[in-house]
C-alpha cells in the first residue's frame, strides 16, 4: 500500500473543503500526509487549517502529485477551467454524477480517478468505491486506494457505468439509515415511549445491528431470521416491512433509483 508520507514533497491540492474535503484531508493527516505538503482551495477555509500549516488559497505548486476535488458537481464548470495539471498529476474527484470524460476535457494528460466516499468517513468508518481513467494505472490507482483508505474501506469498481448506481445505495445511504432512526424514534414514540428514551433506543439499536451486520461478513437475511421468534414480536412487524407491494422494498428501489436518476442528471 502507497504510503501517503511519499506526497510530502510534491505535495496535495485540495479544491473544496466542505464536509467531505476536510474529512478526507483529517485521514490524510493522521495517515502520515503532512501539513505543510497540503494546499487547499475554498472560498470560506475553516480556520484551523491555516493554524495546522496547511497553505490555504495561497500559490500552488507547479506539479502536485495529487489534485483532489470536493466541490458540489454544480460548481464544476466554475471550477475546472481555473485549474490545471500535467501528466505527473493524480486527479481524484468525490463528486457525485460528474463523469470522467468531464476531467479528461479538463486534464487531457493526467491520470484521473473517481471516487464515491460517504459521510462515516469523518470517523475512519467510510466506504469508498473508486474506478480510473485510462491514464491510471495500477500505480495510480493505488494511490487513489491509499488516499480513500484513510477514511474507511475501499472497492475498485468494474465500469464507470456503476457509479451512479454506488452514490446512489453507498454515497446516499448513511441519509437513508439518519431517516430510519428518525423514523424508528418517531413510531416509537407513538407507541408512548418518551421522545429522548425513543431516540436513544433507535440510535442504539442502527449502531448495534450495523456493528453485527459487518462482523465477519454475516449475511443478513440469517441476522434477521436470528431475531425474528416464529409466532413473535418481529415476523408481525416484518410482516408489514417486507410486504413487496407497501413494504421496504418498493420504497428503497424506488429511493435508490431515484437518487441514481439524479446522479445521471448531474453528470449531463
Ligand atoms: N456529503 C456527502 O455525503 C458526500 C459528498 N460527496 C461529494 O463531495 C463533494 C462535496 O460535497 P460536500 O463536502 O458535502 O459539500 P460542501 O458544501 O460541504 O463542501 C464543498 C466545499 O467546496 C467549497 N467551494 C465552493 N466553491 C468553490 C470553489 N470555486 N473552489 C473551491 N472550493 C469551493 C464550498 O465552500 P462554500 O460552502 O463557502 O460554498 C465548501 O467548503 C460533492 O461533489 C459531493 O457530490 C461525495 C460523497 C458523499
Ligand atoms: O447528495 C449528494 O449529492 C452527495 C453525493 C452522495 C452523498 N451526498
Amino acid at each position: 500500500m502507497t504510503e501517503l508520507s511519499a506526497l510530502n514533497g510534491r505535495g496535495l491540492v485540495l479544491v473544496g473543503c466542505g464536509r467531505m474535503g476536510s474529512a478526507l484531508l483529517q485521514g490524510w493527516l493522521k495517515q502520515g500526509l503532512a501539513a505543510s505538503a497540503v494546499h487547499v482551495i475554498d472560498p470560506n477555509p475553516r480556520p484551523e487549517l491555516s493554524a495546522l500549516g496547511i497553505s490555504v488559497n495561497g500559490a500552488l505548486p507547479a506539479d502536485p502529485a495529487v489534485l483532489v476535488i470536493a466541490v458540489k458537481p454544480q460548481m464544476m464548470a466554475d471550477v475546472l477551467p481555473r485549474l490545471a495539471v500535467g501528466e505527473s498529476t493524480l486527479v481524484v474527484s468525490v463528486a457525485a454524477g460528474v463523469t470522467l470524460a468531464a476531467y479528461e476535457r479538463a486534464f487531457p494528460a493526467a491520470p484521473i480517478v473517481r471516487a464515491m466516499p460517504n459521510t462515516p468517513a469523518a470517523i475512519g468508518q467510510g466506504v469508498s468505491a473508486i474506478i480510473g481513467n485510462a491514464k491510471a494505472g495500477a500505480a495510480e490507482l493505488e494511490l487513489a486506494e491509499a488516499l480513500m483508505s484513510a477514511v474507511g474501506r475501499v472497492v475498485r469498481l468494474e465500469s464507470e457505468g456503476q457509479m451512479d448506481a454506488v452514490t446512489a445505495l453507498s454515497g446516499s445511504g448513511p441519509a437513508y439509515v439518519f431517516h430510519m432512526i428518525e423514523a424508528m424514534a418517531a413510531a416509537g414514540e407513538a407507541e408512548g415511549l418518551p421522545p429522548a428514551l425513543a431516540l436513544e433506543l433507535a440510535r442504539a439499536t442502527v449502531a448495534g445491528a450495523g456493528a453485527l451486520a459487518v462482523h465477519e461478513d454475516e449475511d443478513p437475511a440469517r441476522l434477521r431470521e436470528a431475531v425474528t421468534s416464529p409466532g413473535g414480536t418481529t415476523a408481525a412487524g416484518l410482516k408489514e416491512l417486507m410486504d413487496p407491494e407497501t413494504g421496504l422494498p418498493p420504497l428503497m428501489r424506488r429511493t435508490i433509483a431515484a437518487a441514481a436518476e439524479r446522479g445521471r442528471e448531474l453528470g449531463k
